[in-house]
């Protein structure tokens, strides 16, 4: 199973929204979907389910155009948006019975009511519900069906911590059992935990895509980075005399005289810092080391 999007576009009116996006999620595997706000993470979604329909580029789902597809396709897939897109005024247990009743094969309701502890408010209607509790019941919606495939857009956002758990769990066992799951998160520390695949878009554009290790640089077990603190000011030529490129480091947004050498690949690397310190008589107040996070990559991508 895998689909493609090829330079795929949206117009509204005269907007192009995306152009140079390649994606292909697989089956069995959590492709995560991250960018900062408006880089088209929801619009690569709303394509590659059939919901919009670009204008250059193309678009397989399981096989088959997602924007002609038939109501067969649809319902091997399963989608659960954004805004949750659940109808208001009706009581969770009836939506998600109505759900089971259109599929075959539906994921047994009791079995999923408890995994996402959904028990608590199964009668209540859905405008009363808490934010946290209609995302799970969004969740919930688009796994009734048992789906081959699911796309989550941040199915976490604005869980607690214990709901949070419980979405993770349910994702790692849809991978497991071979469902092809493509998610879009603003939360990195969960996409490096749950990404098989992670392409990173910027305004329209996927500007980096790959493993998380390969991202980060850990296939290699090669690449860490180093962060250390300064009791005192660096001058230029200090900076310029170092071996390795060292940088205000921006990412920990805090204060004081922080600094980041992004790529240390060897022990010859930090033996080589180690001397600089020692020829500009710097004793680093804090020194820390290690692998690369995807956060780092995205504060890497995002500079301007
Ligand atoms: N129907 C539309 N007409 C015009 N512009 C649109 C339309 N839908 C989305 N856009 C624009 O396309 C861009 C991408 O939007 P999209 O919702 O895909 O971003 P996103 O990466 O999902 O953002 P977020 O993280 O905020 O959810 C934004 O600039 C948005 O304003």
């Amino acid at each position: 199973m895998r689909y493609a999007l090829g330079s795929a576009r949206s117009t509204s009116g005269v907007t192009e929204i995306l152009s140079g996006v390649d994606l292909t999620a697989r089956r069995g595997e959590v492709t995560v979907i991250i960018g900062p706000n408006g880089a088209g993470k929801t619009t690569t979604l709303g394509c590659a389910q059939g919901l919009i329909r670009p204008s250059a580029g193309t678009v397989r789902l399981l096989g088959q155009d997602p924007y002609r597809a038939g109501a067969e396709l649809r319902a091997r897939v399963g989608v659960m948006l954004q805004d949750g897109g659940l109808p208001q005024s009706v009581k969770p247990l009836t939506l998600l019975r109505h759900i089971a009743a259109l599929h075959q094969r539906p994921w047994p309701l009791e079995d999923l009511i408890e995994r996402l502890d959904l028990g608590g408010f199964l009668s209540t209607a859905v405008r009363r519900l808490s934010g946290g509790q209609k995302q799970r019941i969004a969740m919930a919606a688009a796994l009734t069906g048992n789906p081959e495939l699911v796309f989550l857009d941040e199915p976490s956002a604005g869980l607690d911590p214990q709901s949070r758990q419980l979405v993770f769990e349910l994702i790692a066992e849809l991978r497991s059992r071979g469902t092809g799951i493509v998610l879009t998160t603003h939360l990195l520390e969960e996409a490096q935990q749950l990404a098989d695949s992670v392409y990173i878009l910027k305004a329209g554009r996927v500007v980096r895509h790959g493993t998380v290790a390969e991202l980060t640089g850990g296939a290699q077990g090669a690449a860490r980075r180093l962060t250390f603190a300064s009791p005192r000011i660096l001058t230029t030529a200090e900076l310029q005399a170092a071996p390795l490129p060292v940088a205000l480091d921006n990412g920990a947004n805090r204060s004081g005289s922080y600094w980041a050498v992004e790529s240390i690949g060897s022990a010859a690397d930090l033996q080589a810092l180690s001397t600089w310190w020692a020829q500009i008589d710097l004793l680093p107040a804090e020194i820390s080391f290690e692998a690369r996070t995807l956060e780092d990559v995205f504060w890497e991508v995002s500079a301007p």
